[in-house]
């Protein structure tokens, strides 16, 4: 998160950590007990390993209540998905075991209704992806506001050009932006989640490429059903 601030400790009890080898790697949420959400293109540099999933967190390093690294049992990257482009970038992650629910890990519900978020409103991101352009990463969760801009503006010649579909929305990056290490993470318009960072243009801060994120409720029907699958 780029020029944003420290989340208040575990306000966001939804948040994920997904890391390889103790190394924060991508963001996420829990959707379910069982299950969290991030973004398809997190796995693209992991050469066939698993992640392991860190609830409870605010810090990636200190001791925490109720901090705890939970093993993937499958993972379900969006049949749709591909390294060419963004569309579909949405990763699936079961748990080994149900989470343990408490006042720092917690279900965050999603948008299910296809409908746009109005362009001017105004959502928040969190995430431990990098700070700086030189690429710091921060031990604790960061957050920023970000207001939602229209699809019609984010296609504009000079910004996404065309790119951003109805699957799709976007959110203004002058100076303030999701960056690095933030992909996976919710888009929160009201307390619900809109929306999943995808890394677009892998350019952060630079008002020219929005962030990009994809709609999460075009795909409730795709998440039910490998829900209700790999639950038996
Ligand atoms: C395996 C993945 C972690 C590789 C990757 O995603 N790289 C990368 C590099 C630069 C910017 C970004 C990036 C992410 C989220 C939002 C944005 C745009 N604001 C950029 C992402």
């Amino acid at each position: 998160i780029l020029r944003g601030s420290e989340a208040r400790p575990h306000l966001k009890p939804y948040m994920a950590s997904l890391q390889l080898d103790g190394q924060h790697v991508c963001g996420g949420f829990l959707i379910a007990p069982q299950w969290v959400l991030s973004a398809a293109h997190c796995i693209e540099e992991t050469d066939g390993k698993l992640f392991q999933v860190l609830l409870g967190a605010h810090s990636l390093t200190e001791p925490e209540p109720h901090k705890r690294l939970y093993q993937v049992r499958a993972q379900f990257p969006h049949p749709g998905s591909n390294i060419h482009n963004n569309k579909d970038d949405l990763l699936l992650l079961q748990l080994e075991e149900k989470a343990e629910l408490n006042s720092d890990v917690r279900v965050l519900p999603f948008q299910r209704e296809d409908r746009d978020v109005a362009a001017d409103t105004v959502c928040e991101v969190a995430g431990w992806g990098t700070t700086d352009h030189s690429g710091s990463r921060p031990d604790r969760l960061q957050q920023v506001e970000r207001p939602v801009i229209s699809r019609d503006v984010c296609n504009h010649r000079t910004r996404h050009d065309g790119t951003i579909t109805h699957e799709m929305m976007c959110t203004d990056s002058r100076r303030k932006d999701t960056c690095k290490g933030d992909s996976g993470g919710p888009l929160v318009c009201g307390g619900v989640a809109e929306g999943v960072v995808t890394a677009g243009s892998r350019v952060c801060g630079n008002y020219k490429k929005p962030a990009i994120y994809t709609r999460i409720a075009p795909y409730a029907a795709w998440i039910d059903g490998v829900m209700a699958s790999a639950d038996g």
